[in-house]
């Protein structure tokens, strides 16, 4: 512990030397001596400046003579004084030379007092800017050389004079003056006009209030003309009738404004002078926090990973590199195409000013500047005469290009690279990415790699015809993810109706799959099971709620950090929690056959689950209204579309042209609400994806999948006339594991009496009808009726009488 406050004194001193590093390298004694030189020479300056005024003349004759010892001078800092003066007065400045020996001043009270240099030199450069303006100007005033203007102020006037003459050498000089009042003193054209004003009512507010008063009140806040015609009414009233003052609450309210602009300017001044010196505070701690202190001094932060803590990512190797990778340019095409687009919009009397080619994995951007006056609309609506003209499938123009001003011809290349799974994995990008669920998606059309955080997105909805590369792009959301996310970190929710897009997924299943605890697959591929994990999930989303609440976090991610640091107790119900990703394939199979049921719990995740880290990914071949609702939608900001047949579906998924437009094979749309985004989509194949999954299964894995909160459907409901003959042998068993535990919870049986979760289902009617347990109470477990074991025997014997 002495160890430990001894290790926080050091650090808390150190940051206070930091703090205190001085601007210039000179020890505290040096910058006294410079600093009390300077202050010296400053003052000798100042005195000899002000001689030479009274004595610079009777000086003049012996000044040739410098330095020469034995002359007699007459400024009061002698020969030295008497030349300095000479050079700065005479041969410099004039009079504004004593700014010079006032800024020598400033800088030994700077250097002694070790205040910021920059402010100095601020006053030098100003100082100095001051002293040329003021040489000028008393330099007009003066028709030789003299110590008024000094040899600078009259020069500069003379060549002035001879350029611009004296009205302009006026006029330039208050320009300066004008120059410097803005910069200075930020005054602005308005400030002076708002000054005038507030002058101006301050006069006439005067004027009527003086009208019922006599007494003299000064109000500092006019200005010396106001006050000279305020006077001048005060007086006059004062003779014609005098009577009870009113004044003094006006009178001290305009004080008050101008003591507020005041100290405002005052504070300016002081802050900015002044070094601001941070005190660090020992942050207060509560008893829990020296626990976890504690905990995490002795064991270290609570690391999720550890109880697969050999556990092995898998390698990029298994994924496979292709040859058409690289973008080759074809020149040609691109000549071809070019002329190609200028000719087209030519024939439609459409001038362009300049052309530019953006070579994409499967399309080029053309982005073309039309010329002046032509509309984009008329461009917009040559869409299909272009295509027509370039014979090529897939044209989608942009017009104009958000944030750009120019307009965007997308051509789908003759030959189109295929981007790899391996080189998004593979890029800094994504590797390098900090998001909490990062995806590679793809590559863009200028070919960069395309990541997003799914946990921002917060949901994803995907759509798009058949054998457009939907699956693909599942199976590139799932890779990312298993390249990125440890088993502890992610679990996935499987719902595949098709039964076989998302099967090989089944043999990480205890790495990463979650399911119900009845279930006997992870991945549900039975219709009428989808609705029961939904309302699993529905439940797990409201035990975490109960969790973030009970520990005071707002979110997941803080939620965990928290329990990472050991600031929550795991007695308490705390555990890590895993992001769980739900991905359906077939949307639109599940809403066919099972309506409602599926979209009341999908519609309450999608607006509620984002914060406790459930996250949801639909995918589906029909992006009917029917199928993507309404309420879908508005829950579901980001949205994918691979290529759709009509322009119907595209403003279905996307809410406006394009996805029919696009070329198939993995080419898509991507919006987060905003702009959209095309892709090329990374191409994971099935062998890829079965080597991951293996490489990952064939891993040391958890006892089970993670297991998702029971839920008894409405089918599993009660039916209280459940004769005592046809109860479960295990029956009385169960009751007392129910009555002990006190607890009503179909897991817990299935847990004690190992049974499956159907029977458990069907005990807990059975001990319901028996009145042993209250009825169902959604997410929280039944209400045990029966206190203890001597209750239950005299229930049941009371029942077999
Ligand atoms: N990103 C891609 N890059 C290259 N080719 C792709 C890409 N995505 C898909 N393809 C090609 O398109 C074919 C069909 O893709 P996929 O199986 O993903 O379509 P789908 O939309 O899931 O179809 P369905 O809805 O019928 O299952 C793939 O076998 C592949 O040849």
């Amino acid at each position: 512990m002495a160890k430990k406050i001894s290790k926080k004194n050091t650090s808390k001193t150190k940051s206070k030397v930091t703090l205190k590093k001085p601007s210039l390298k000179l020890s505290n004694q040096q910058k006294l001596v410079y600093g009390s030189l300077l202050i010296i020479i400053g003052v000798l300056l100042f005195i000899s400046f002000l001689s030479f005024i009274f004595t610079g003349k009777e000086d003049q004759s012996v000044l040739s003579n410098f330095p020469e010892r034995t002359e007699a001078y007459k400024n009061w800092a002698s020969q030295l004084g008497a030349w300095v003066s000479e050079l700065f007065i005479s041969r410099g400045f004039g009079i504004p030379s004593f700014i010079f020996s006032g800024l020598v001043f400033l800088s030994g009270v700077y250097v002694t007092l070790n205040l910021k240099k920059s402010r100095l030199t601020k006053h030098w450069i100003w100082g100095t800017l001051i002293a040329i303006w003021l040489s000028i100007l008393f330099g007009f005033f003066t028709h030789k050389y003299d110590f008024l203007g000094g040899t600078i102020g009259f020069e500069i006037n003379q060549f002035l004079q001879d350029y611009i003459g004296k009205i302009g050498t006026i006029l330039l000089l208050l320009f300066g003056l004008i120059s410097y009042l803005a910069i200075r003193f930020k005054v602005t054209g308005e400030s002076i006009v708002s000054l005038f004003r507030s002058a101006k009512r301050n006069i006439n507010e005067d004027l009527t209030l003086d009208n019922e008063t006599v007494t003299v009140a000064v109000d500092n806040s006019l200005t010396e003309e106001a006050e000279s015609i305020k006077s001048a009414f005060e007086i006059n009233l004062e003779q014609s009738e005098p009577t009870i003052s009113k004044h003094s609450s006006p009178k001290s309210s305009s004080e008050e404004v101008k003591i507020e602009v005041e100290s405002t300017k005052e504070k300016e001044a002081e802050t900015s002078e002044l070094k601001v010196e941070v005190e660090h505070i020992a942050e207060e701690k509560s008893e829990t926090d020296n626990l976890s202190d504690k905990l995490v001094e002795d064991f270290g932060l609570f690391d999720p990973t550890l109880e697969l803590g050999k556990y092995q990512f898998p390698p990029l190797d298994l994924l496979k590199k292709y040859d058409n990778e690289g973008i080759s340019i074809d020149q040609e095409e691109l000549e071809e195409n070019k002329n190609r687009i200028v000719e087209t919009l030519n024939n439609y009397k459409i001038g362009i000013s300049s052309i530019k080619a953006t070579i994409g994995p499967t399309v080029t951007l053309y982005e073309i500047v039309p010329d002046a006056g032509i509309r984009i609309s008329k461009i917009k609506n040559l869409e299909d005469d272009i295509a027509l003209s370039l014979s090529a499938l897939g044209i989608r123009i942009i017009a104009p290009i958000p944030g750009k001003g120019t307009i965007g011809i997308e051509v789908p290349n003759k030959k189109a690279t295929i981007v790899s799974m391996r080189s998004v994995i593979a890029s800094q990008k994504f590797q390098q990415s900090k998001m909490q669920l990062p995806i590679a998606f793809g590559k863009t059309i200028s070919n960069e790699t395309f990541v997003v955080d799914l946990a921002k997105m917060p949901h994803l909805l995907m759509a798009g015809a058949t054998g457009q590369g939907k699956s693909v792009g599942l199976n590139a959301v799932l890779t990312s993810l298993l390249y990125k996310k440890h088993p502890a970190e992610v679990k996935f929710v499987l719902v595949d109706p098709k039964k076989v897009e998302l099967t090989l997924f089944n043999k990480i299943e205890r790495h990463y799959l979650a399911k119900l605890p009845d279930s006997e697959e992870a991945i549900i591929t039975d219709n009428t099971k989808v609705i029961n994990t939904l309302n699993s999930l529905c439940i797990e989303m409201d035990n975490r709620y109960e969790l973030l609440k009970n520990a005071f976090c707002r979110n997941i991610a803080e939620y965990n950090a928290k329990f990472k640091a050991r600031k929550l107790n795991p007695n308490d119900g705390h555990q890590f929690l895993p992001y769980i990703v739900l991905v359906v394939d077939e949307f639109a199979d599940l809403i066919m056959t099972a309506g409602k049921e599926v979209e009341t719990p999908i519609a309450r995740l999608a607006q509620l689950a984002r914060a406790i880290g459930i996250h949801l990914i639909i995918a589906t071949q029909r992006p009917s209204v029917n199928v993507i609702t309404g309420i879908i939608k508005a829950n579901f900001p980001a949205r994918i579309a691979f290529r759709v047949t009509s322009k119907i579906d595209s403003r279905t998924i996307l809410d406006g042209s394009g996805a029919d437009q696009l070329i198939g094979r993995g080419d898509m749309l991507y919006t987060q609400g905003n702009d959209l985004i095309r892709l090329q989509c990374a191409f994971v194949d099935t062998p890829e994806v079965e080597r991951i999954t293996e490489f990952i299964g064939s891993q040391k894995a958890y006892p089970d999948a993670h297991l998702l909160p029971e839920y008894v459907g409405e089918e599993g409901g009660t039916n209280l006339d459940i004769d005592i003959e046809d109860r479960d042998k295990l029956f009385r068993e169960a009751a007392e594991v129910i009555v002990t535990a006190q607890q009503g919870s179909a897991s817990l049986l299935q847990r004690k009496l190992k049974l499956g979760y159907n029977r458990a289902g069907r005990i807990i009617d059975q001990l319901e009808a028996a009145g042993i347990v209250g009825p169902f109470e959604g997410s929280k477990a039944r209400q045990v009726l029966v206190p203890d074991l001597v209750a239950l025997d005299q229930l049941l014997e009371n029942e077999n009488q």
